[in-house]
């Protein structure tokens, strides 16, 4: 008899779909599991304005296969130069639903991210006024801090005066990845959440030079201790609303991330959900996986729940060693092992 575990739709709240080609080669694997997604706005150009928004939005409709149903709801990415006009604009239009902040330099695509918040007080004003959540990475970037301690600077640093600041903002502490965020989340006041990704459930920074160095297994923030890894599925599995899933999911050619300077992310939208089942069941907490990946994040966001569902099955299955990309390929997470969950 196969254990198979019925869940109302999830969503998936940091992914990045990338565009033109890319953006049509990952998309099905997406909107195959997920009934919406917040999409990073970190393309070249960024996507910094509605206008630009709601073109890209249209390129993700136009790629979506014939009957799908999958919402994506578009963010803008922060800069010194974002004005209050343009929170405005993004209010009125009800397509965008958050606004990133990179700071520069921390990550792919973010050398227009912000240099110093500063600069965004009357963005973070209107941000406050209308609603409209400020979404994220949170790593410093000085040269002299620490790869592996970038986070937990940003708390002291950034975090905590930012909040401090706009006491009303809602803000979500994205793709967390060390017990200092997990903790800093839990004891923060409601109108702070965070998205945790698969990865950062199921693997420790041990993954990444296991054997030899691999690429596939670089991402950013980068994968940390054993102690944090634990840290982060007890607050997945908690129960808590502050917790809520988003895959980070973050695709890039092989070439670009088998290379003397690889790219960071890692693409898991071919398992998006499966994966997180594994963690969960690992945990033994599977009856808290549909709190997590249903319905936290469209709570935080002032959402509907999704009303139809997804069943996933206990039954391993192969991934492929690459997915077709572009003119290049694609090397999935687990690519040529096995997943033990599968979407029926
Ligand atoms: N997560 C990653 O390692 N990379 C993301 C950017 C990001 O989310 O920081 C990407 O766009 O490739
Ligand atoms: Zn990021
Ligand atoms: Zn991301």
């Amino acid at each position: 008899m196969t254990t198979t575990i019925t869940i109302t739709r999830p969503d998936d709240w940091h992914l990045h779909l990338r565009d033109g080609a890319a953006l049509s080669a990952v998309l099905p694997d997406t909107a195959q599991r997920f009934g919406r997604a917040i999409v990073m706005p970190n393309l070249r150009p960024p996507v910094t304005t509605t206008a630009l928004a709601r073109a890209y939005r249209e390129r993700i409709l136009q790629a979506l296969p014939a009957g799908s149903r999958f919402e994506p709801l578009m963010t803008l990415y922060l800069t010194d130069n974002t004005s209050a006009e343009d929170i405005a604009l993004a209010k009125e239009s009800g397509i965008v639903h958050g606004v990133k902040l990179y700071p520069a330099g921390a990550t792919t695509n973010s050398d227009s991210g912000v240099t110093n918040l500063g600069h965004c007080v009357q963005a973070l004003e209107a941000m406050e006024k209308h609603g409209i959540p400020l979404l994220v990475h949170a790593e410093v970037t000085d040269a002299d801090i620490d790869v592996f301690d970038r986070e937990r600077v940003f708390i002291e640093r950034n975090m905590i005066p930012l909040l401090q600041r706009f006491q009303g903002l809602r803000v979500v502490f994205e793709h967390i990845t060390t017990k200092d965020a997990a903790d800093f989340v839990a004891q923060a006041p409601d109108n702070i959440a965070a998205t945790v990704t698969a990865h950062h459930l199921l693997m420790n920074r041990n993954a990444m030079f296991n054997g030899g160095i691999r690429p596939h297994h670089y991402c950013l923030p980068v994968l940390k201790r054993e102690e944090h890894r634990l840290a982060l599925v007890a607050a997945a599995t908690s129960g808590s609303a502050k917790f809520f899933l988003g895959t980070d999911s973050a695709p890039h050619a092989k070439s670009a991330k088998e290379a003397a300077c690889g790219c960071a992310g890692m693409y898991t939208a071919h398992a998006g959900i499966e994966l997180y089942a594994e963690a969960f069941e690992a945990a033994g907490a599977l009856d808290k996986l549909e709190g997590f990946a249903s319905f936290y994040g469209p709570d935080f966001y002032r959402l509907p729940r999704n009303v139809d569902t997804v069943t996933l099955e206990k039954a391993t299955w192969e991934v492929p060693v690459s997915l077709p990309f572009v003119d290049d390929e694609l090397v999935p997470l687990r690519a040529g092992s096995t997943i033990a969950w599968r979407l029926k």
